[in-house]
């Protein structure tokens, strides 16, 4: 349709990109075909715009939401969403989505590769050769076989049902705590981690994090796990008490982490830095360029879906 100006009409429905600076949405350029994007809650267009992407892990609080009086949808760019005032955007209709299946299977084979160089100590061996040590020591200390593991999985949703196949095709065995045990899951389960970890080599931690799971991982659990026990965290830092697990790293209470989330990223506890049963990332088991296509097409048909009265494709 053409306007009184002979002006061609846009009808892109209007998106609000809700960043913070430090991050950018992967592919955003290619939502531009799709929809009109504007970034900033002060603009004009906030008071109609009915669509929000929240990209990382910028939080959405009610007093954003306040400068939104038309949102109904918030889509998360991410799998975990506690940056995200759910509750608020509940009680004002607004429906909710993540990232879904679309890092899944990344996350899952982050875990396994934290899991295995904690194990066989790849990045501490690593270092020893490059350091110019081989040859002044000779050999290096020996690390342990996966295989034969057992593995005590903390969430088993996507991220955690992909970790167990990984793990069983390894030759370990997996058990699993969630808040509810699920009827088609054959693996062992555990109501509460204390037991989980008790009857774990192993805890892979990946739930949600909220109120209920903040500090799952405590003293108590650390204890039960044991002096050769390994801890991975591909979650979210808060759901590990730090400070215990520090502790207990320090004085070799527990046999060695692989951490890929912290409580106050990107600031590490400095004693890790020293610790080589300890492999330490900066937040990026979720990211490849496949994840970030995944992730594209995704929010793309989310936003579609919202826009045309049709059924979101991963509500959270
Ligand atoms: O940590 C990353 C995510 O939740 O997607």
């Amino acid at each position: 349709m053409a306007t009184e100006d002979n002006e061609v009409e846009d009808h892109r429905p209007l998106v609000l990109i809700h960043h913070l600076p430090s991050f950018k949405l992967p592919l955003q350029d290619r939502l531009i075909t799709h929809f009109r994007l504007f970034d900033s809650l002060a603009s004009p267009e906030a008071s109609s715009v009915r669509a929000l992407i929240c990209v990382g892990p910028t939080p959405v609080t009610a007093d954003n939401l306040d400068h939104l009086p038309s949102l109904r949808l918030v889509v998360g760019s991410s799998a975990g969403l506690d940056h995200v005032d759910l509750a608020e955007c509940r009680r004002r209709g607004i429906s909710v989505t993540n990232s879904g299946d679309a890092y899944s299977e990344n996350v899952a084979d982050y875990a396994v590769a934290l899991l295995l160089d904690v194990l066989r100590r790849v990045s501490a061996a690593d270092r020893f050769v490059r350091s110019g040590l081989w040859p002044q020591m000779g050999e290096y200390p020996l690390g342990c076989k996966l295989g034969g593991k057992r593995i005590g999985i903390v969430g088993l949703g996507s991220i955690g049902s992909e970790v167990a196949k990984r793990l069983v095709a390894f030759g370990c065995t997996v058990a699993y705590n969630s808040r509810n045990k699920k009827p088609s899951v054959l693996y062992p389960y555990y109501a509460n981690v204390h037991d989980l970890a008790v009857n774990s080599d192993v805890l892979i931690v990946c739930c949600a994090l909220t109120n209920e799971t903040h500090h799952i991982i405590n003293k108590d659990v650390l204890t039960a796990l044991g002096r050769e026990g390994v801890i991975i965290n591909v979650g979210r830092g808060a759901l590990v008490d730090e400070k215990e697990l520090v502790q207990f790293l320090v004085q070799g209470e527990i046999g060695g982490a692989g951490l890929d989330v912290f409580e106050n990223e990107p600031n590490v506890p400095k004693e890790l830095f020293a610790l080589d049963n300890v492999v330490l990332s900066p937040h990026l088991a979720v990211s490849t360029p496949e994840s970030f296509e995944a992730l594209n097409e995704l929010i793309i048909a989310n936003l579609k879906a919202f826009f045309s009265n049709k059924p979101l494709l991963s509500p959270f």
